[in-house]
Formats: structure tokens, sequence, C-alpha cells
């Protein structure tokens, strides 16, 4: 892998800051994410990492500091607008609706939709065939199109979920402790896919609790504690001990 530039930052969050109430949830938080790279962000319960992500992804703005987002300010009222500008979140409940379909899922919100008229009616059959035109691309282990969700497994879930952040010309995926809830045999198979992403050139910004998984996929990590950004590393810069040090705070920047 080439050294990275300063034209490869996606995301460069400067001082953000946002306060709940009397809780400090961040401060003055500053870290950066590139194209071509997974960025981790780790920390412990409480450290901030997901009201980052959240300020990030459009659900909440913050009360201080800058967003930068492919070199231009951000400033989402909503996460649709998020989405808009090239953000896809796939959070930890993953908001898949079990009743529906795979491609009803992966269509929920951006239906296509033919007109005849001043009629508007939804095309089911683009639909679906362009939903097997994602699973396949990602090379996702779903079974078919027409399955209802209820029926997948967790890794299945967890794949559907990729499949609709990566499908819709996203530039930034961001994901919630994407295996969090996974076996070993389906963790493998969906940090297949983050990887792929990432080779595919999306920047992917991962929270993740497993150490071994962030020094396997990340090219950087930041650690959060105590809503601060108390370090950043290039991976292969650092070890686990040294960024569970920076978490407990054993080790000061
Ligand atoms: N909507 C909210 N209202 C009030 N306080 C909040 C809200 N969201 C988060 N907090 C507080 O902000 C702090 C940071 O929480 P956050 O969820 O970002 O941590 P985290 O690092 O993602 O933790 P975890 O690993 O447990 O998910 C915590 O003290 C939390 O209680």
């Amino acid at each position: 892998m080439n050294a990275p530039t300063d034209e490869d930052v996606l995301l460069d969050c400067r001082d953000v800051s946002l306060t709940f109430g009397s809780v400090r949830a961040l401060v003055d938080v500053s870290i950066t994410a590139r194209r071509g790279e997974i960025t981790a962000l780790v920390g412990d319960n409480g450290a901030g990492k997901s009201t980052l992500v959240r300020c990030v992804s459009g659900i909440h703005r913050p009360d201080g500091g800058r967003i930068l987002f492919d070199g231009e300010g951000t400033a989402f009222h909503s996460p649709e607008d998020a989405r808009d500008a090239g953000i896809e979140t796939v959070h930890q409940n993953l908001a898949l609706v079990e009743d529906l379909t795979v491609w009803q899922n992966l269509f929920l919100n951006r239906e296509i939709v033919r007109r005849f008229g001043p009629v508007a009616l939804l095309d089911r059959r683009a639909m679906q065939a362009r939903a097997r035109e994602m699973v396949s691309a990602l090379a996702v282990n779903v079974p078919e199109v027409r399955s209802r969700v209820r029926r997948l497994s967790g890794g299945q879930r967890q794949a559907v979920a990729i499949c609709r952040a990566t499908g819709f010309s996203s530039k930034l995926v961001i994901m919630d402790e994407p295996t969090a809830a996974l076996g070993v045999q389906e963790t493998a198979r969906v940090e297949e896919l983050i990887v792929r992403l990432r080779d595919e050139g999306h920047a992917v910004l991962l929270i993740s609790h497993n150490f071994a998984q962030v020094m396997r996929l990340s090219q950087q990590v930041w650690v959060m504690r105590a809503g601060r950004r108390v370090g950043g590393r290039r991976t292969a810069e650092t070890s686990g001990e040294e960024i569970v040090g920076l978490i407990t705070g054993a080790i000061e920047n």
C-alpha cells in the first residue's frame, strides 16, 4: 500500500464538541478518515464513539467544531443529508425490517418508481434486478433477494445492511460493531466484505471493541476516552498493548 497523502483524507473532524445537559460527550475531538483505508475508532463504553459517529452521520449536530467531508464544510440537518453527501452508516441494530424481503430492505426509502403521467408505480422488477446486482457485486452470501430478512442468519443480515450502505454510491461507510453479534465464520465473512469495500476505495470508519480485529483490519486507529481523542496511531506502528494503554489511560499520549 502506498503512503497516504492529504488528498486521501475524506472525513476531517476538527475540534468537534457536543454536550448533553451536563454530560460533555465530545470535547474538541479531531480525527480523519482516508479513502482506501479502514479507520478504527476505539474506546471504553461511554467514551463518545457513537456520539461522534452520530455527528458525522447527521443524527446529532455538534455544538462546536467543524466536520469537513470531501474537502467541504458540512452542516447536516438529518441522516438523509449525510446520505446524499455519500455517508452511509451500518448501525448496531442494522435497522432492517424483518418482515420485508432483502430487496425491499435494500430499497427502503429509495424506491424506484415508474411514472405514467400523474401516476407513480413501484418498479418491483427493476428493484429486484438491481438488488441481485448489488448482492452479487459484493459476492454476498445471501440466499435470494426475495427472501424475508427474518429467515436470514446474523451474518447474512449484516451482509444485507452492508450491501445497502455501499450500493448507492457511498464514499464513507461507518460501521458500529459490525461483528459483535456474530460467530467466528460469519465474522470472517463480514471482515472480508469490509476489506473489499476498502480495496474498492471506500473510506471505512469502524467502531470495534475487538482489538484483534482492529489490528487485523485497520490502517489507522483513533482512541477516545471520556469524550476526548486521546491518541491516534498508524496501525502498523502500534500494538494491541499500546492501544489498550491509551484506552485505559495507563499510557498518556
Ligand atoms: N442522547 C443522549 N443524551 C444524553 N447523554 C448521551 C446521549 N448520547 C450519549 N450520551 C452520553 O454521552 C457519553 C458518550 O456516549 P457514547 O454512546 O457516544 O459512547 P460510546 O463510546 O459509543 O460507548 P459504547 O461503546 O458503550 O457504545 C456517555 O456518557 C453517554 O451516556
